[in-house]
């Protein structure tokens, strides 16, 4: 190792440079250390007029900057290419760089005269497979990494959202933090649930120092966009489409209404969530993935023949008739099962609805699922269960119970062993309920038949109001129904030996 003027002990110099990053656990090549002590000088030199660093301190330096920067690449096997996003003076990025030469790096910076330092460092420094992007890195910038490094720049979140372009499939994103960050992690692992899993999470501090730290690393599940792209256009399942007059738009539209579900056999889902859950739970029922141009791609794992259909905003707008703003999918929906009134019903509790308002419908389904119903039958005044409306109220649930079309109300035969739900009934909490029953609640407005309604049970309440809302009122019967049965089954379970 050459001597250079500082390099006498206690001094900053190479010398004292390899020593405390070998007390802080990095031990380093002489011609390493030298360049490393080459870019300590650079950044000193233009700290002042550049504002680069805030630890001026030498020994602070190594440790806190240049053994922190290095740690990382002893602590997992670092990924090329790398892009250190908000490297600022270099940081992870030139130390990283000069302790494992053959790692591909791209120092990503945001402003300018950050960027001419990091350009005359490398240069200088002599450092190949390097460079710096200048300005800010957005979820645009699609270069393929297979590793994104950060220190000390945005939240966790913030970041994987930010290089949702450019980290390829089972690609690295690794925060360095600070100790305290086990928010940002939890509230990470689940907005990105599916699209990132966290990979390792390591509590450590730097050897022979105090300073403590945190690795965090989590590994890309999903595609880049411009990969999932190709995929749709090479199976010709995209489409770009601008025009109302066009055909896909046109069903799309249709299906708007009972109508058009009915004719065309698919329904719309919206709603970032939904949307999810229904990919994830029902996807042999997805047809078409619906978003604008520059909006969310398609996830991975879509069967071969989903379509793409990116659909000029202005039309877009016109489907999203619920402003969410997310993609929405159009799904399979099928003519209802005819339900044969003759034919003996499940055990438990079947639910008939009547409703016309779609809202009520999805309700009344969410409520169906949440209290075990075993089926349900849409009567022939009820509005379709896949409305757009009755989906999105349903949560999903339309696509989770099993579910008939039956007959009118005023066609259901008095000898069916069905419990009607109206004002004029017995008290609901003195009913007795079959092991085999089928709640009739009545429309809106009207209620039931007079026939239905001499046999009813109702809800006691208030004279304040007329009714309850229809869907509320058939989630207090199930609920009623749901709480007896438990009760009994705790009743028949065996008394637990003392
Ligand atoms: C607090 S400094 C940290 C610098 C360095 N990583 C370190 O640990 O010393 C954050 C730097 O990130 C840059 N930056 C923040 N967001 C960025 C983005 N989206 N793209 C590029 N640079 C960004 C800022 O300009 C700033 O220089």
């Amino acid at each position: 190792m050459k001597k250079t003027p500082h390099d006498r002990k206690g001094k900053p110099g190479p010398k004292q440079l390899g020593a405390i990053l070998t007390r802080c656990g990095v031990s380093l090549a002489p011609e390493q250390i030298h360049r490393l002590w080459a870019y300590h000088q650079l950044l000193r030199k233009h700290n002042e007029e550049l504002n680069l660093t805030r630890i001026h301190n030498f020994e602070n330096m190594v440790e806190k900057l240049y053994a922190d920067s290095i740690l990382p690449g002893l602590m997992i096997t670092l990924p090329s290419p790398l892009l250190d996003l908000g490297t600022g003076p270099g940081m992870p990025g030139i130390p990283l760089k000069i302790a494992f030469p053959h790692l591909q790096v791209i120092l990503a910076e945001a402003r300018g005269k950050r960027v001419d330092f990091l350009r005359k460092a490398l240069d200088e420094l002599g450092l190949e497979g390097m460079r710096a992007e200048g300005g800010l890195i957005t979820a645009s910038f699609s270069e393929p990494v297979r590793g994104v490094i950060t220190r000390a720049v945005e939240s966790i979140g913030e970041t994987l959202t930010r290089i949702e372009g450019c980290l390829c499939q089972g690609g690295l994103a690794i925060f360095m933090k600070g100790p305290r960050c086990d928010q940002e992690v939890a509230e990470a692992i689940g907005n990105f649930a599916g699209r990132f899993e966290l990979q390792q999470d390591m509590a450590y501090t730097i050897p022979g120092t105090p300073h403590e730290r945190r690795l965090v690393v989590f590994r890309r599940l999903t595609q880049r966009p411009g990969q999932v792209r190709k995929v749709f256009e090479g199976r010709g399942r995209h489409k770009r489409v601008a025009s109302s007059a066009n055909a896909h738009f046109k069903r799309l539209k249709r299906i708007l209404t009972a109508k058009g579900i009915r004719k065309e056999g698919t329904a719309l889902v919206s709603g970032d969530k939904l949307v999810r859950d229904v990919i994830q739970r029902h996807v042999d029922r997805v047809r078409t993935w619906i978003s604008w141009p520059g909006g969310a791609v398609p996830p991975e794992g879509l069967p071969d023949q989903v379509l793409w259909i990116e659909l000029e905003k202005s039309l877009f707008r016109e489907l999203d008739v619920f402003g969410t703003g997310a993609p929405l999918l159009e799904i399979g929906a099928p003519p209802l099962e005819p339900w044969d009134p003759g034919s003996p019903l499940p055990a438990g509790v079947t639910l008939l609805v009547p409703f016309q308002d779609p809202e009520n419908v999805g309700a009344v389904l969410r409520s169906a699922v949440a209290f075990g119903v075993r089926a349900v039958v849409i009567l022939k005044e009820g509005a379709s269960p896949f409305h757009p409306k009755a989906l999105r109220a349903s949560a999903g649930a339309a696509l989770d119970v099993r579910l008939y079309r039956g007959p009118g109300l005023k066609d259901l035969s008095p000898e069916l062993p069905l419990i009607p739900l109206s004002r004029e009934g017995k008290p609901l909490d003195r009913a007795v309920f079959p092991e085999t029953l089928a709640i009739l609640p009545g429309v809106e407005g009207p209620g039931l038949p007079e026939a239905w309604r001499q046999r009813a049970l109702s809800i006691p309440m208030t004279d304040r109001v007329d009714s309850l809302n229809a869907a509320s009122a058939v989630a207090i019967a199930l609920y009623e129904w749901s709480r007896r049965r438990r009760a009994e089954e705790e009743k028949t379970r065996a008394p637990e030996k003392v």
